[in-house]
């Protein structure tokens, strides 16, 4: 086994008072986890929440960490996929945690992707009262968005996300090796996170990932960590700015999300499209909304489809021919977005990449006009 020297580990902080916590990039990190969190967190045991998956590949090396530093610890394994951020998943959850006589010094750990992020985070902010837990994002999408900034929750069937709570993880350890085991479509999802982040608020970082993408998908280890500590800052500075969405500056995070939620609820969450291709499509469509409003010129759009094509993403629901479409649908769907006000869905657009802005000006037909396009066949 390679040994990697402490250097190789960079740490991002998410400075938030009393609630900070660092970000933990690098390698051979689960094999440590235990250490690390007995750094941050007096832990009496660590419940550890994994899918079947992840559980099959990472936990083992997970639990011997924790042996290692000398912590207890049980795992609860759930099934993989977008259907386990439901409410009978977490109820099943939280009784698991009860029925183990969890104690307020006990830890919640999500070793996995987003949903179980969501998921166990969730259970940790709700079990008796506020468990602490730390992330241990295990995929790209994870490591990159999910396991920071403490949105936890589940989907309810009027749409995504709509029942969940803030609350901050003490940790996240995003050991980089566990991205080998990644299947490609998984990584790809990922990446759309990743370019979102230059088209908010940094153009460089869009120009970067333009040249060095395809190096960060196919997992040269320099880029691949630049690229996901550089995304961690981006959040982190986000986040820490208005950390609960109340003040705006959070919610140029949810760019291309108002779209991708209603193309995932469209879907029924069955994997037809995974959360970072429906961001994907997302991203291309609030570029494309943007300049028909003239507000965003028409070829930082044509660049966003370009580079988000180019990385092997959707970029258009008809990438999806099996679904049927429609705009009416789509546009129900929207008005559960949490950014309604008085009826009126707030939209992220783009004066040009990395120049997101809320508009609260955005008229339906102008939306309907988009996503008609959109649907219109090649
Ligand atoms: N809380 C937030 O701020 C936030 C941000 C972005 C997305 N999300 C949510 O995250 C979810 C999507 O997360 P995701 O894309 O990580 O999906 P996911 O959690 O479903 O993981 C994707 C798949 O990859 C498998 N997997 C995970 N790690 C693996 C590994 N190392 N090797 C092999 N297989 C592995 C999982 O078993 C699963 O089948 C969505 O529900 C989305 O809404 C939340
Ligand atoms: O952290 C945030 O804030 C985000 O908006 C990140 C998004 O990538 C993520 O998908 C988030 O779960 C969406 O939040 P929601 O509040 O729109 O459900
Ligand atoms: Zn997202």
């Amino acid at each position: 086994m390679t040994t990697h020297s402490p250097e190789a580990v960079e740490r991002v902080e998410v400075d938030l008072g009393s609630r900070s916590y660092p970000i933990l990039v690098g390698p051979e990190l689960l094999a440590t986890g235990g250490e690390h969190i007995r750094e941050v967190l007096d832990a009496r045991r660590v419940f550890v929440v994994a899918d079947e998956t992840v559980a099959g590949l990472h936990l083992p090396a997970f639990q011997r960490g924790l042996e290692q530093a000398g912590l207890r610890h049980e795992a609860f394994v759930v099934p993989a996929g977008e259907h386990t951020k439901d409410f009978s998943h977490l109820e099943r959850l939280v009784d698991r945690l009860l029925d183990a006589g969890a104690e307020r010094r006990d830890v919640v750990a999500a070793l996995g992707g987003g949903v179980v992020g969501d998921l166990a985070g969730f259970a940790a902010a709700v079990t008796l009262r506020g468990l602490a837990y730390v992330q241990v994002p295990t995929t790209l999408l994870a490591q990159v968005d999910s396991s920071v900034g403490g949105k936890t929750g589940i989907n309810t069937r009027h749409g995504k996300n709509l029942v969940g709570a803030f609350h901050q993880p003490s940790l996240v350890l995003a050991d980089t090796d566990v991205l080998d085991t990644l299947p490609a479509r998984e990584l790809r999802a990922g990446y759309a996170e990743v370019v979102k982040y230059g088209c908010i608020n940094d153009a460089p970082f869009f120009a970067w990932l333009e040249t060095n993408g395809l190096d960060v998908l196919e997992g040269r280890t320099a880029p691949r960590r630049e690229a996901i500590v550089r995304s961690c800052r981006r959040k982190a500075g986000i986040v820490a700015e208005d950390e609960t969405e109340s003040t705006g500056a959070r919610a140029l995070l949810n760019l291309g999300h108002t779209f991708a939620h209603a193309l995932e609820a469209e879907c029924g969450y069955d994997g037809t499209l995974l959360h970072g291709e429906a961001v994907a499509i997302g991203l291309v469509l609030a570029a494309e909304l943007s300049a028909e409003l003239g507000v965003c010129p028409g070829a930082d759009a044509a660049r966003v489809r370009a580079h988000l094509a180019a990385a092997g993403l959707p970029t258009s629901p008809l990438d999806r021919p099996a679904v049927a479409w429609s705009v009416a649908r789509l546009l129900d769907h929207m008005a559960h977005d949490k950014k309604v006000r008085d009826g009126r869905v707030t939209f992220v657009l783009m004066r040009g990449i990395g120049a997101a802005y809320l508009s609260r000006e955005v008229p339906r037909e102008a939306v309907a006009a988009v996503l008609g396009n959109a649907l219109m066949a090649a």
